[in-house]
């Protein structure tokens, strides 16, 4: 569960007369996330999302996180929208943290995807990279290179802790990506955590993306990259090439990859793999016993940046062989 800071009834009531929203009628805390507190709200009028922002949230980020919703749901994405308050503001401040009120989104996110959602992910992905085109905030990428080295080195001596040997292996991967990571590919706004608790459904239907909080600008393809990782594989930690096709067709269908972004899957999905893992190896080094919050495994995407270096071509993702 991730409610890390909790709000009094009285303090909610209070932040509430900033905004008219209609009376409160319930409140309670969302179990599900990493990264944030979310309480879903019910009010005389609508349900709403209240997020309180948490330790890897900048505060000088939020406007670009709440106005790029703005922007995409302006060119006809479907996702949550920041609430204005009386005064105009999109930010408020609860129990200490910086606190937003969003729109519910309908829908439910799938435990168990198939192929045919896959493709509508890749649908929607490529949507939001041409939607996200002419947002004028930008927000470079602080989960790239620079900061994998930041996030390693707070971690590097502890991770033999969890699997013997990782801190050679890994040490040696970063170098490896330091070395060759692409720089001239297609760049826009991606969403960066487009995985599976982040895609709303409606039986089949895909009804919309949420939780923009890593959004930033960075190569498009690295996003595809993210999605692959997080769609394509199995639990066994076997890749699932029927659904990376349904996932890379969906994609083409509405942004077709150049081929320099093709030829740069593998390095891509790398370096999404190792993304994933680093911020979870410092998550499960750091957070207290007894956290409200469910650790995610960093060993699940080690599996995953080991079968990436097996790859020898991006056909082995499923991209029709004459296209690459
Ligand atoms: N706009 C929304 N509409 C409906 N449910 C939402 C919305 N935003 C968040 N939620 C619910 O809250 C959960 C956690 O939200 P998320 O933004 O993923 O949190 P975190 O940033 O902490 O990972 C989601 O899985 C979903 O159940
Ligand atoms: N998707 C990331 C963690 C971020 O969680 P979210 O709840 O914000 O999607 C991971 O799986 O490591």
């Amino acid at each position: 569960m991730a409610v890390y800071t909790d709000i009094t009834e009285d303090d909610l009531r209070d932040f509430l007369t900033q905004y008219d929203v209609g009376e409160l009628t319930s409140y309670k805390g969302i179990a599900e996330g990493v990264e944030n507190s979310n309480f879903l709200l019910h009010t005389t009028r609508e349900p709403l999302i209240l997020t309180l922002y948490e330790k890897r949230v900048e505060r000088a980020d939020l406007p670009f996180f709440l106005g790029l919703m703005q922007h995409l749901a302006d060119r006809g994405l479907s996702c949550p929208l920041p609430l204005p308050r009386r005064d105009g503001a999109l930010l408020g401040e609860l129990s200490g943290r910086p606190a937003a009120l969003i729109s519910f989104l309908e829908g439910m996110w799938l435990r168990k995807p198939e192929a045919k959602h896959c493709r509508e992910v890749g649908r929607a992905l490529a949507q939001m990279h041409l939607a996200g085109e002419g947002f004028q905030l930008t927000r470079p990428n602080a989960l790239s290179l620079e900061g994998w080295k930041t996030l390693w080195e707070k971690s590097a001596d502890r991770a033999d802790e969890v699997e013997a040997g990782l801190e050679e292996e890994i040490g040696s991967e970063l170098a490896y990506l330091d070395s060759c990571w692409p720089r001239d590919l297609p760049f826009g706004v991606i969403h960066a955590d487009l995985f599976q608790d982040n895609v709303f459904f409606l039986g089949d239907q895909l009804s919309g993306l949420i939780d923009f909080y890593f959004a930033c600008n960075d190569m498009l393809a690295y996003d595809v990259a993210i999605c692959l990782n997080a769609w394509c594989f199995e639990k066994d930690g076997s890749y699932n090439l029927t659904k990376g096709m349904a996932l890379l067709e969906g994609y083409d269908a509405v942004r077709p990859l150049a081929e320099p972004e093709r030829d740069a899957l593998p390095v891509l999905c790398r370096g999404s793999a190792l993304r994933f893992f680093l911020t979870r190896l410092y998550d499960w080094l750091t957070t207290p016993e007894g956290a409200l919050v469910v650790k995610k495994d960093p060993l699940e995407y080690l599996r995953k940046l080991r079968f990436h270096r097996s790859i020898a071509s991006s056909v082995e993702y499923g991209l029709p062989a004459e296209a690459v």
